[in-house]
This record gives C-alpha cells, sequence and structure tokens, in this order.
C-alpha cells in the first residue's frame, strides 16, 4: 500500500496492518533507563496525603532492597521534593536530565527541581503540563529501577489521563480520607482506572482516626469510614488506615520522611 501514515484513525483504507482500535501509544523510554514496574498513586481531591502516602511507599520499598524512583506528575502542588529534604537543582545537558537522588538513594524528578525557586507558581495549561510528565519519562535518565511511584494530581483531569494514557502504569494506588463526599470520589477514581484498564492495587484511608496519646482510645475525627465496603465493591484487595499523626506532617514538612517508620505502609508495599 501507498503513502501509509500508520494512522489507521484518519485512514479508512482496509489494508492488512490495519488496527480498529490502534489507542494512544505510550511514551518511550530512553535508552539509558530500564524501569520495570510503575505504580500511580492518586486521589479524588487533594490535601487528602497522597504526595506523604507516595514518599512512604518510596521509603518502604527502598527499605525493602529496591531500587526506587519517585515521579512527581502534580506539576501544579509539587510536594515530593519537600518531603525528601530534596534543595539542590536536577542536573543536566542537551542530552539528558540527571534525577536528584535523596539520602538513602531514591531517584526523583519534580517541576520544582527546575524551577528557579520552588516557590514560582506553574500556570501552566493542560496539555503543556501533559507533555511535562511524558518528558519526565522519556527524557530523564532514570537508570536500573525496580519500582517507580507516580505521585499523581489529584483528580481525574487532563494530566491523569496522560499518565494512564502515556506511562505503562501496572497499577494504582488510590488515597482518600474518611468523609462521606470522599467515597463518592474515590469511586470516581476506581472507576477512571477500570475504564483505562489498569487494576487498583490497594486504597490507603489517611487520617482514619486519632489515637489519643494518653488514653489509647480511638477517635474517628472524620466520621466513620466506608472504606472496606468500597473496597469490596471494586474488589480491592489491599486496604490500609492511617492515623492522623503529628509525626507524618512534622516528618514531610520537615524533610525528614526517609527517617520515618510506617508498618502499614511497609506491608503495603512488599505486596506490590
Ligand atoms: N496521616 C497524616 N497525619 C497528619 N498529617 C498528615 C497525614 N498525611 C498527610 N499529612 C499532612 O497533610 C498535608 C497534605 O498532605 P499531602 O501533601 O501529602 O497531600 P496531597 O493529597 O498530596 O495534597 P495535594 O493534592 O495538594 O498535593 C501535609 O502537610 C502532610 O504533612
Amino acid at each position: 500500500m501507498s503513502d501509509c501514515n500508520h494512522d489507521c484513525g484518519s485512514c479508512g483504507v482496509s489494508c492488512d496492518e490495519r488496527q480498529e482500535n490502534p489507542g494512544i501509544q505510550k511514551a518511550p523510554m530512553n535508552d539509558l533507563s530500564d524501569v520495570r514496574k510503575v505504580i500511580g498513586i492518586v486521589s479524588g481531591k487533594g490535601g487528602v496525603g497522597k504526595s506523604s502516602v507516595t514518599s512512604m511507599l518510596a521509603v518502604a520499598a527502598r527499605k525493602q532492597g529496591k531500587n526506587v524512583a519517585v515521579l512527581d506528575a502534580d506539576i501544579t502542588g509539587p510536594s515530593i521534593p519537600k518531603a525528601f529534604g530534596i534543595k539542590e537543582r536536577a542536573q543536566g545537558n542537551d542530552q539528558m536530565i540527571l534525577p536528584a537522588v535523596t539520602e538513602t538513594g531514591i531517584k526523583a524528578m519534580s517541576i520544582n527541581l527546575l524551577l528557579e525557586n520552588d516557590t514560582d507558581p506553574v500556570v501552566w495549561r493542560g496539555p503543556i503540563l501533559g507533555g511535562v510528565v511524558e518528558q519526565f519519562w522519556s527524557d530523564v535518565t532514570w537508570g536500573d529501577v525496580d519500582v517507580m511511584f507516580v505521585d499523581m494530581p489529584p483528580g481525574t483531569g487532563d494530566v491523569a489521563l496522560t499518565v494512564y494514557q502515556s506511562l505503562p502504569v501496572d497499577g494504582i494506588i488510590i488515597v482518600t480520607s474518611p468523609q462521606e463526599l470522599v467515597s463518592m470520589i474515590v469511586e470516581k477514581a476506581v472507576k477512571m482506572a477500570d475504564l483505562m484498564e489498569i487494576p487498583v492495587l490497594g486504597i490507603v484511608e489517611n487520617m482514619s482516626y486519632y489515637k489519643c496519646p494518653d488514653c489509647g482510645k480511638e477517635h474517628k475525627i472524620f466520621g466513620d469510614s466506608h472504606i472496606e465496603d468500597i473496597a469490596a465493591t471494586h474488589g480491592v484487595k489491599h486496604v490500609v488506615k492511617l492515623p492522623l499523626d503529628s509525626e507524618v506532617a512534622k516528618a514531610c514538612d520537615m524533610g525528614q520522611i526517609e527517617s520515618f517508620a510506617c508498618e502499614e505502609i511497609e506491608k503495603l508495599a512488599e505486596q506490590l
């Protein structure tokens, strides 16, 4: 056949090589990178602790001896460098961008490692944000990585769609808090993953309860949890409940997430 542009979507010819649903091409990985597993950390809405959980999962997987990377796809609200206390800018040249490396050896890339000041806002439209995420995947020299955690932007918008379509995501972890409204938003995230045919590996209910340090009683500050029901409805195997804990906030805010240990997250990381 002459003049084939390999875009079956714009061509009606019924040739031997025709693909009815050619789909969106995955972004290529460069020759100096070998990332063997990609796990997206998603949340229905902002502020529920998605970046903290991403960081804790990365720390736990690293402790288990894996080569770990974190791709901060939350371009307009990047929190990963702060949680790990990374202060220096990313290095690179015309050919490649090198990720930052944390104290325990986790590789990380975030828009904040490229901005002149980490308080500079990112005021870009959706397609440009998605393009940055693709570049983080394709142009960063990740090297040998057993598992990469992708800190997704909150919600089911443009950039989340780009990550699902362009990166070879093996599964996602949904982070939520226990309010009723959030349950509905979680279902949206689950359904989006279903649409993309990406398995939901687990749900983390963050700030699930507060344990009184004096009497040990657990208080459900945001109300009763419905997370087990939601997980059962959607066939999600792993459910983790994390307390509201000032030590988590302190570790993230001080850039010391690598010295914070969380048994529940360590157990989850083992299953991934
Ligand atoms: N279990 C917890 N207990 C106490 N504070 C927490 C807990 N989890 C997260 N935090 C704190 O809540 C704040 C928001 O957390 P984080 O940045 O991880 O949320 P996020 O969902 O990624 O938000 P965004 O969508 O804005 O990126 C941070 O200051 C963090 O330290």
